[in-house]
């Protein structure tokens, strides 16, 4: 399986697929919000905690429910995203923070293991690859600093 980091640099913004429904399909909701709910986990402990609500534990679960329910919706499951946010906007959401190329890799090496666990536990390789491709090149859209 192959888990690269393109280089991206800042108003780099490529065209990106959304992953292969086959990944959601297989992974199933439970686990993929427990794969969100991980990555946060795992960023309270990172370089790039400190653009995250940390320090307030009932911001930080929304900030990890919203993540949850966008990734769930992008990867062709309900559209809880829309729901309760509306329009995606994914550039303007992020622009309050200062995002560098670096906190894009910290953010998706992040991921690495998380999605590696996926594999062990059977869920197919080329599918978490899609899921991969999806955020290795969005998380370029929403870089807005340069390192
Ligand atoms: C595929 C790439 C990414 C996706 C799909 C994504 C998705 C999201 C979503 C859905 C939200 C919640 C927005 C809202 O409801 O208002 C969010 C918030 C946020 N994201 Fe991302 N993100 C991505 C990459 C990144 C990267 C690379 C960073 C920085 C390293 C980052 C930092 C943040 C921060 C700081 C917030 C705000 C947290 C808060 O609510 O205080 N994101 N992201």
């Amino acid at each position: 399986m192959k888990l690269e980091i393109t280089a991206g640099k800042i108003d780099v913004r490529p065209p990106v697929a959304k992953p292969h429904p086959g990944f959601f399909d297989e992974v199933g909701e439970e686990r993929f919000r427990k794969l969100v709910f991980e990555h946060y986990e795992s960023i309270k402990s990172s370089d790039i905690a400190f653009l995250f609500p940390v320090f307030d534990d009932d911001d930080f679960a929304e900030a990890q429910k919203h993540a949850a329910d966008f990734l769930i919706e992008i990867s062709g499951g309900p559209d809880y995203f829309t729901q309760s946010r509306g329009e995606h906007q994914m550039v303007g959401r992020h622009a309050p923070f200062r995002i560098d190329e670096n906190a894009r890799k910290v953010w998706l090496e992040l991921y690495i293991p998380l999605l590696s666990a996926l594999a062990e536990e059977g869920v197919s390789p080329k599918y978490i690859e899609s899921f991969w491709n999806y955020l290795d090149l969005f998380s370029m859209w929403v870089v807005n600093t340069k390192s």
